[in-house]
């Protein structure tokens, strides 16, 4: 892929659902080791718009392009080795160990009726000891706690190697320690691989410390796009959420409480 094609492209995006509208003339570009969150109020449209740049909800008008390409015409399995998608909810409706549950990850890759090699295997294993879960592989899924199964999904797209994550709430159910590590490390693992994320968070601060790019989505098509350090500030949010804040400056820059 030449280096200058964005990873995701959305041109003049419009995103509506029976008479609500969600986004109008939504232009932004996603490029390899950028991290993007998307935060805002609750109903403002956040899954709706991940689900739109997935190309599982098309847009009214405009184009959501993956890798230059629009996201409508790729086949699914073209698309399922660029792209990782992490819904809201995991639903296990049959047992499977947590080692199997990981290696669907690997199925873009394999044909028809092929098994998963000793690579896939090694490749899962590796999955799983960076979301802190390497003694859980032969356990069934659905005996999890929420945030132990939260991890396996993310261990899962970790093993599936696309160059785009979109996650919905990654951090659900996960605990302050796992929040902050999973987040590192999959920044980390996005700058190492000039790979990119984008992300549905409800933690103004998690998105401060972690995302270079920020999509802020107040209700009804009033939506900000750019650099964190332009979109999050102190009044900006307010607005956004509705709410009085106090900034404070830490170590790692600035973060916001609720009053
Ligand atoms: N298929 C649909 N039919 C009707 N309304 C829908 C549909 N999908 C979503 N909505 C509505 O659109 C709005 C936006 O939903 P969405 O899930 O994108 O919001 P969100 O910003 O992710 O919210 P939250 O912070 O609560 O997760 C909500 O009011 C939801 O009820």
């Amino acid at each position: 892929m030449p280096e200058n094609i964005p990873l995701l492209q959305t041109t003049d995006v419009d995103i509506c659902i029976g008479d609500k509208v969600f986004a109008r003339t939504l232009n932004l570009e996603v490029k390899p080791g950028q991290c993007w969150c998307i935060l805002g109020r609750n109903g403002a449209g956040k899954t709706t718009l991940l689900h739109t740049l997935a190309g599982l909800h098309s847009p009214t008008t405009g184009q959501v392009r993956l890798e230059g390409n629009p996201v409508q015409t790729l086949a699914r399995k073209y698309i399922a080795q660029r792209l990782g998608v992490l819904f809201q909810n995991q639903e296990d409706h049959f047992p499977a160990t947590v080692m199997e549950t990981v290696l669907q990850g690997r199925h873009p890759y394999l044909r028809s009726w092929q098994w998963e090699s000793r690579t896939d295997r090694d490749i899962a294993s590796n999955a799983l000891t960076q979301v802190d879960l390497s003694g859980f592989a032969e356990r069934d899924v659905q005996t999890l706690s929420g945030g132990e199964r939260q991890r396996v999904a993310i261990a899962s797209l970790l093993a599936q190697q696309p160059r785009l994550l979109l996650l919905d709430e990654p951090t659900n159910h996960l605990d302050l320690q796992h929040r902050i590590q999973i987040l590192e490390r999959l920044r980390d693992h996005t700058r190492k691989n000039a790979t990119a994320i984008v992300m549905v968070l409800h933690d103004i601060n998690l998105a401060a410390r972690f995302c270079d790019h920020t999509i802020l989505m107040s209700g009804q098509a009033q939506i900000r796009v750019g650099e964190s350090r332009d979109i999050l500030r102190t009044e900006t949010l307010e607005q956004a959420f509705n709410y009085p804040l106090t900034a404070l400056q830490t170590a790692h820059g600035k973060a916001w409480l609720p009053q």
